[in-house]
C-alpha cells in the first residue's frame, strides 16, 4: 500500500501544492531534436537518450517535484512500424523510464547534501499518452477516434505498454491529454486488471474550456474516474491557460480526488501541418500571477505543458516556494 500514497505525502512534504514539469517535447526541440515524426518526441529514444536524460536535468534544476517520461508517443506498434522487434520497442519504452529515473537519482545525489537547498526528492511519472497521440493526427483533441474504436480495442492498445512501464519502476503512471469518456473507462478498467499497484493521474485535454475534447461532459468523465481508488489524481493537461479556473472550480464540485493542471503557452496545436499556431499565450510573468489563484481553487499539482519550458517551471515553483517560506 505505501507505494499508492506516494503522491498525497509529496503534496504533503510540499505543502500542498507540488510542481510538475513543463513541455518535454517543446524542450527537446528547443534543445535542437528533430521530432517531426510519427512518434514525435519518443524518436529521441533511439537517436538521442542522452538529451532525454539532459531535459529531465533542466526540468529538476528549475524546481519540478515531478518529471514526466519521454514515452508520450512511445508505442509498441509505432516502433514495430520503424522496423523494430517487439523487444527493441519493449526496451525503448523502458529506457523511457531508467532515463527518468536515472536523472532524478543523480539530481538528487548532488543536492541533498547541498546546505540551504530547497528541492525535493522528485517522483517519475512514466507518461502515457492516448491512442490519440499515436494516431498522430491531432485527435488527442477531438477525441473522435473514427468508428471502429471500442473500449476492448483500446484496452489492447494500451495494455502491453502499460506493463512494460510500470515494471520499469516509475513512481506513478501519468495519462495525458485523454479527450474522451471511454479511453478514460479504458485506464480505469486496465488498472484494475493489471492490479497496478503504483498512484495514477488522469487529465484530460478540453478544446473549449467547458468539455473534455470529444465535446462530452466533465461530469460523465469524472464519474468513471471517481469509482477508481488506483486513480489518485484527476485533471488538464495541454490545454490553454485561460480555461484552468474554470475547470479547476468545475473539477472541485465533481470530484474529491487531488486535482493536477498542467496547461501549455496556449498556442493550438494543428495536427494536420504539425505546427503550433499562434494564439492568446501565457508568458512565464502571466503563469506566475496565475499560479497561487489555480492552487486556491483547488489545483494541489501544478506545472506546464507544451510550449511551457523550464524557465516556466521555474517561475511556477518559485512563486509557490515563497509563499511556503512566507507562512
Ligand atoms: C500534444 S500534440 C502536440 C503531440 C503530437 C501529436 N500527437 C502528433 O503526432 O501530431
Ligand atoms: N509529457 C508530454 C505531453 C505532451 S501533450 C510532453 O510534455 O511532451
Ligand atoms: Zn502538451
Amino acid at each position: 500500500m505505501g507505494r499508492m500514497m506516494v503522491l498525497e505525502e509529496l503534496i504533503e512534504r510540499v505543502g500542498g501544492c507540488a510542481v510538475i514539469d513543463g513541455g518535454f517535447a517543446t524542450q527537446l526541440e528547443n534543445c535542437g531534436a528533430k521530432i517531426d515524426d510519427p512518434l514525435w518526441s519518443a524518436v529521441c529514444l533511439i537517436r538521442e537518450p542522452d538529451l532525454i536524460k539532459e531535459v529531465h536535468l533542466q526540468y529538476l534544476e528549475a524546481g519540478a517535484d515531478i518529471i514526466v517520461t519521454s514515452s508520450y508517443q512511445a508505442t509498441i506498434p509505432g516502433f514495430l512500424s520503424k522496423g523494430m522487434s517487439i523487444e527493441q520497442a519493449e526496451s525503448l519504452l523502458q529506457r523511457s523510464v531508467k532515463l527518468a529515473v536515472d536523472a532524478r537519482d543523480s539530481f538528487w545525489k548532488v543536492v541533498q547534501n547541498v546546505p540551504g537547498n530547497d528541492y525535493n526528492r522528485a517522483l517519475v511519472a512514466a507518461s502515457i499518452g492516448s491512442y490519440g497521440a499515436y494516431l498522430a493526427d491531432g485527435s488527442e483533441y477531438s477525441g473522435y477516434y473514427g468508428p471502429d474504436i471500442d473500449l476492448d480495442k483500446l484496452k489492447d492498445f494500451h495494455r502491453r505498454r502499460l506493463q512494460i512501464l510500470v515494471n520499469a519502476g516509475p513512481d506513478l503512471l501519468a495519462f495525458e491529454a485523454i479527450p474522451n469518456k471511454i479511453e478514460a473507462q479504458a485506464c480505469v478498467e486496465l488498472l484494475e486488471e493489471e492490479n497496478i499497484q503504483i498512484p495514477s493521474w488522469i487529465c484530460f485535454s478540453s478544446v473549449n474550456g467547458e468539455h473534455a475534447s470529444s465535446g462530452e461532459s466533465f461530469k460523465e468523465c469524472l464519474d468513471v474516474l471517481n469509482k477508481s481508488e488506483k486513480v489518485k489524481v484527476v485533471g488538464i493537461n495541454c490545454s490553454p491557460p485561460q480555461f484552468m479556473e474554470n475547470l479547476i472550480s468545475k473539477f472541485r464540485g465533481l470530484t474529491k480526488k487531488a486535482i493536477a493542471i498542467y496547461p501549455n503557452s496556449g498556442e493550438v496545436w494543428d495536427g494536420r501541418a504539425k505546427r503550433w499556431l499562434p494564439s492568446e499565450c501565457f508568458d512565464d510573468e502571466k503563469f506566475k500571477t496565475f499560479v497561487l489563484r489555480w492552487h486556491k481553487l483547488g489545483a494541489s499539482l501544478i506545472g506546464g505543458c507544451c510550449r511551457t519550458t523550464p524557465s516556466t517551471i521555474r517561475a511556477v515553483s518559485k512563486v509557490l516556494k515563497d509563499r511556503t517560506q512566507a507562512q
